[in-house]
């Protein structure tokens, strides 16, 4: 049984050490990232996923290139870390985690004077971002944990769990913490198609913590909600707009329908750093579509034409009126969600 979860992003002196997410759950396989360009790929590839471990990745990418540079001219350094940035943010354009790690590492550089006062400080930055993330998700989960009772069985979609943060998950923390303390949550994890976060990653995670977990597929939700006694819904987000309106995996919007036209609670669990008060509305929301092949196959198999036209969001927009709570590090918030949330900052 894996109670410590394994660390899917880690700084290991000269590399990163990542968790290849895409061959999970048949092999656990670690990858040596050592330029920045290998995490750009891993980002773009999905080998690193979620949107906190995104960040986590992005943190230490630019750590790794502050530690490769030759440049020892401070401004050089300085506008080469700008491009450096903005080249890791090109990678996926949906989990804002992505772009506030960046940022939070660009202005640790502004107090300081020399490159190697500068370096010294984006990896302090990077291992500040990881620690911060694995606190900020025991917290979320401690809120949860408070929304549910033994023995209640809440469905989830994607993976929202430890690999896809530093650790415990979002979406996820509750049963972590619910397993510390003698509690038993039950799970439907629904597979996620078209990259199968759910079968792959969920379902395999909270096997391992050893909470009795179900895998449906994505169209067996209304029906398992119904016949199941499933209790509420709890997601993970890639980016929650001022107004409360959500991005999470494709998927998530119909699983929000569902859950308020069967009238039990939907849940959106995600730390600040998922918050973007800068994007006013979902309607702002930049939605990453993939190529058409995750959709034309099926474990590497075909199951189209070739050329079968396609369209592939990873991700989509739940407007906030179908959240029941937002689950953050600084508490739950119901309703109202543009002030509340702004509150959250201050
Ligand atoms: C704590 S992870 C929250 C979200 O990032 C997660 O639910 C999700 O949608 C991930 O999408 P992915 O495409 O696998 O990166």
């Amino acid at each position: 049984m894996l109670n410590t979860p394994i660390r899917s992003v880690q700084w290991s002196g000269t590399h990163i050490t990542l968790l290849d997410q895409r061959l999970l759950p048949a092999k656990t396989e670690f990858l040596s990232l050592t330029s920045i360009k290998d995490v750009w790929d891993a980002i773009f590839k999905l080998k690193v996923r979620g949107a906190p471990a995104i960040g986590i990745a992005a943190a230490y990418g630019l750590a790794l290139w502050t530690q490769q540079t030759t440049l020892t001219n401070f401004n050089d350094f300085k506008s080469e870390l700008v491009k450096q940035g903005a080249y890791l943010e090109s990678s996926r354009p949906t989990a804002v985690n992505l772009f506030w790690a960046v940022k939070r590492i660009l202005s640790v550089v502004e107090p300081v004077s020399s490159v190697e006062t500068a370096k010294e400080a984006i990896l302090a930055e990077a291992q500040l971002i990881e620690k911060e993330d694995e606190d900020v998700c025991r917290s979320i989960g401690e809120y949860a944990i408070t929304l549910f009772h033994d023995e209640d069985t809440l469905l989830t979609h994607c993976n929202a769990g430890g690999i896809a943060t530093a650790r415990y998950g979002t979406a996820l923390a509750p049963f972590y913490i619910a397993k510390e303390r003698g509690m038993n949550l039950k799970a439907y994890a629904s597979e996620t198609r078209p990259v199968l976060q759910g079968a792959r990653l969920t379902a395999w995670e909270l096997q391992q913590l050893g909470v009795d977990v179900t895998l449906i597929t994505d169209n067996m939700v209304a029906h398992t909600i119904k016949s199941k006694g499933v209790t509420a819904v709890i997601v993970g987000a890639d980016r929650i707009a001022a107004n409360g309106d959500t991005a999470n995996k494709i998927g998530t919007y119909g699983l929000a329908l569902i859950a308020k036209s069967l009238g039990i609670p939907f849940y959106v669990a995600a730390p600040l750093s998922t918050i973007d008060l800068d994007t006013l509305s979902g309607g702002e929301i930049e939605i990453e579509e993939r190529h058409p092949d995750e959709v034309r196959t099926l474990n590497g198999q075909a199951i189209t034409t070739p050329d079968m036209k396609v369209f592939n969001p990873a991700f989509d927009v739940t407007p906030s009126e179908l959240i029941t709570g937002i689950i953050t590090e600084k508490g739950i918030i119901q309703g109202d969600y543009q002030p509340k949330l702004a509150k959250l900052f201050l």
